[in-house]
């Protein structure tokens, strides 16, 4: 796709070609006194005239657990019954009992014996809460799993504890460290202690006692099993970030904890709520006694493994990004290797540009001066992408600098990192209800987002965080962001509240209320989806929306695609796995890539289709895996993201089993490759008219001074020039995303007409 707006600003080389003094857009970086070779260069290991890794990387990381792997030790094992065997006197049971919480275990398992079910760990980043205290409760007498009589069943409640992680990256990494200290495999269809669970992603061995998974998943197992039957406990972890899953997730716990318990068989779930910056007040108001029937216990741990050297900057920088590289070069020639680099930055563009500087500069570095290599960390990349951060660089005598947006910032160890550089903002969602628009602004970081980031540091020994601000800065910061329930969308919110019989959504037990304006909203745009009837209930398709592991308009569209009217399941799957598998597959054409633009776009021509977007997404899918020589090289000559299409047709894979065990697919269709046909313009059409069934309330007409005007609250957007529709003009468009960074702009756009969606709108 074109994009102006998305492209970075051309980087030239200033006059005289000193490479050292770098341009973007219209700031100029000095590097020279960065990369110089140093007087002092950081030594290489001897080598015997072989290069050898370096020791930061390769010698003191494992990689994560995964497969049939082996213990400590050395030896195969098959699990569960020999975990502790293996983990004995291990220098990872040292490295455990090394932990500042170790030394709390009793205090831990005590307090949530006899009638105590609920628990309240404030501890320091990096004291050990997420790794050890799942541990530390899963063998506890009240974990196992006991059959109980409800109603006239028998049936089993218990044995297992859920531990939510905010982020799929957090769930993923926590899982495979977990896994290697129990010394139990992490792989699906073997046995085993420990499982995760994120969206599109399940790794749950047999007999697992512990489950990392990310919120939403917690809330899709709600609404299956309301009373969470197979769990003893549930961890809620890294509560201060207030995502609207974490706020109904309380909600829906305190539910459970008031109750009479007879969905489980009279068997208390007992709950522990964990964080490092948490607001001990607001939680311990809000699980208060006399609502949950136990009084929360509140502990506190002290301290922290490693000591964390915070340094901030003596008056505020000029430019963010350009002290950013500053210090990443300055860190590089004073500190000695092992020491990886972790850089807090705003978002993904600047994530690459960063990226692209790093490199380029490091490939000029003398053959003395150890190399950089730069990995990005946001959550758009694939899976498989975000897991590149986590592993060693891949040359030798290199240091890594892991470039990430804030999912990095609570509960991961990224291994290697010694150095964090925290830049102090971060790019806020916030929605606009009255506009029905998101924005995307880089804002400055509470405190809260500040200590965190810190404590990415000093997690594998003494560590150093640079602020890029002034320490007055940080005093002036406020405590906590607002909670997101509070400045988001909350359609799926509402979605699931009604999915679970919550008829006075305004009523239900919430940490902080979210305002009348946005509920509304939602609720308008339920009746619109038909998940609701006229009385405000629930109807069978909001239950199908509720459960399905895609947001509600994608589900809607999902349903409608089934009906004869439209008939086009398949082709909708495709388009749906294609946009939820992450950034957007077609990678921005770069300066660097001017020798073979020209044969990129004439690739890309064949995808591109004049109706927009989402019929050019469904080409590149379906071309793709029509492709039967080589689909690396066949994404490679279009700039295509691999990683992005495997995931998508991985997604693809689970969609379509949904859809068929849901049966709105009468069966599964032929495996690939199949040859590839173009979709014919009347086919085009209904599949467009399929997704206004999910989308009709984002849509704009054609103003007759060329500018587009939204029907809905009639608002001017701008086609984002990401969009093959950029700079072209259609009597009316559809948009999947509306957001405003720059301007206020319509994403991932297709040109509709406007008696369609007065078809659309009329249907409620
Ligand atoms: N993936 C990993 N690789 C290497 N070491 C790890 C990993 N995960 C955890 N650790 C080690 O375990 C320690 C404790 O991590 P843990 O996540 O349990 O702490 P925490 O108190 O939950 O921290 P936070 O509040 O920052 O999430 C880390 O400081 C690190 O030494």
């Amino acid at each position: 796709m074109t994009g102006e707006e998305n492209r970075p600003a051309k980087r030239r080389k200033t006059k005289g070609n000193n490479p050292s003094i770098v341009k973007i857009g219209d700031k100029t970086i000095d590097l020279t006194a960065y990369l110089r070779p140093q007087e002092n260069p950081v030594k290489k290991p001897p080598t015997n005239g072989v290069e050898k890794a370096s020791p930061t990387t390769e010698e003191k990381q494992e990689p994560e657990t995964k497969g049939n792997e082996k213990t400590e030790a050395g030896k195969p094992h098959k699990g569960v019954s020999k975990r502790h065997q293996n983990a004995r006197a291990t220098p990872m049971l040292r490295a455990r009992k090394a932990l500042p919480i170790w030394a709390h275990q009793e205090d831990i398992k005590s307090s949530l014996r006899k009638d105590n079910d609920i628990l309240l760990i404030v501890g320091e980043t990096g004291s050990g809460k997420s790794t050890q205290v799942p541990q530390f409760l899963c063998d506890e007498p009240w974990c196992r799993k006991k059959k109980v009589q409800v109603g006239s069943n028998t049936v089993n409640v218990g044995g297992m504890i859920a531990i939510t992680q905010p982020r799929r990256v957090a769930a993923i990494t926590l899982a495979g460290r977990v896994a290697k200290e129990m010394g139990t495999p992490l792989a699906p269809r073997q046995e085993g202690s420990v499982g995760y669970s994120v969206r599109f992603d399940h790794v749950v061995p047999k007999g697992t006692k512990i489950k990392f998974l990310t919120e939403g998943m917690l809330l899709q197992e709600l609404l299956r099993d309301p009373s969470l039957r197979q769990y003893s406990a549930i961890i809620v972890d890294e509560i201060h970030e207030r995502s609207v899953d974490v706020d109904l997730i309380a909600g829906f716990l305190k539910q459970i904890l008031a109750s009479d318990k007879a969905g489980r068989g009279g068997i208390p779930l007992k709950v522990v709520v964990m964080s490092a910056t948490a607001d001990v007040e607001k939680i311990q108001e809000f699980f208060n006694p006399q609502d949950v029937h136990s009084s929360m216990q509140l502990l506190r741990i002290k301290g922290r493994q490693f000591p964390v050297e915070i340094h901030h900057t003596d008056r505020p920088v000029p430019d963010i990004q350009e002290a950013l590289i500053k210090q990443i070069f300055d860190i590089h020639q004073q500190e000695p290797l092992p020491g990886d680099i972790l850089a807090f930055l705003t978002g993904q563009e600047e994530i690459e540009a960063a990226q692209r500087l790093i490199e380029e500069h490091s490939a000029t570095l003398p053959s003395n001066v150890p190399k950089i290599q730069a990995f990005p960390l946001y959550g758009q990349l694939s899976i498989q992408a975000q897991q590149d951060a986590f592993k060693p660089a891949k040359q030798a005598y290199t240091r890594k600098v892991v470039l990430a947006t804030n999912i990095a910032e609570t509960s991961v160890t990224v291994p290697g990192v010694r150095y964090v550089i925290d830049c102090g903002k971060a790019k806020v969602k916030q929605f606009r209800a009255r506009l029905g628009m998101e924005s995307l602004l880089a804002k400055a970081i509470s405190k809260s987002s500040a200590i965190q980031r810190t404590g990415r540091a000093g997690r594998e020994g003494p560590g150093k965080c640079y602020r890029l601000y002034t320490a007055e800065t940080y005093e002036s910061l406020q405590e906590a962001d607002l909670p997101e329930i509070l400045r988001n969308d909350i359609l799926g919110a509402v979605l699931t509240m009604k999915a679970r019989g919550i008829n006075d959504v305004l009523s239900f037990p919430l940490m902080d209320s979210p305002d009348v304006d946005s509920v509304e909203k939602a609720l308008l745009q339920l009746l619109f989806l038909e998940a609701l009837a006229s009385d405000g209930t629930i109807t069978e398709v909001g239950r199908k929306l509720a459960l399905f592991p895609v947001s509600a308009p994608y589900g809607r569209v999902l349903l409608a695609a089934a009906e004869p009217e439209y008939d086009c399941l398949l082709e909708v799957i495709d388009i749906i796995a294609c946009l939820t598998s992450g950034e957007n597959i077609f990678h921005q054409l770069q300066a660097e890539d001017e020798p073979t633009r020209d044969d990129v776009e004439e690739h890309r021509k064949e995808l591109y289709r004049r109706e927009g977007d989402i019929l050019t997404y469904l080409t590149a899918m379906q071309r793709y895996a029509a492709e039967n020589a080589d689909r690396i090289d066949w994404c490679r000559r279009r700039r295509i993201n691999v990683r992005n299409m495997k995931q998508a047709l991985s997604i693809r894979q689970q969609l379509r089993g949904i859809c068929a065990r849901e049966k709105l697919l009468a069966e599964l269709p032929p495996p690939d490759p199949q040859p590839f046909v173009p979709l014919p313009p009347e086919r085009a059409d209904a599949l467009l008219r399929c997704f206004l069934r999910g989308f009709a309330l984002r849509t704009a007409l054609l103003a007759p001074d060329s500018s587009y005007v939204t029907v809905q609250d009639r608002h001017v957007v701008a086609v984002h020039p990401s969009s093959v529709l950029h700079g072209h003009r259609r009597e009316a468009i559809m948009f999947l995303e509306h957001v405003f960074t720059q301007k206020n702009y319509a994403k991932k756009v297709s040109a509709v007409q406007a008696d369609w969606i007065v078809e659309a709108m009329g249907r409620r």
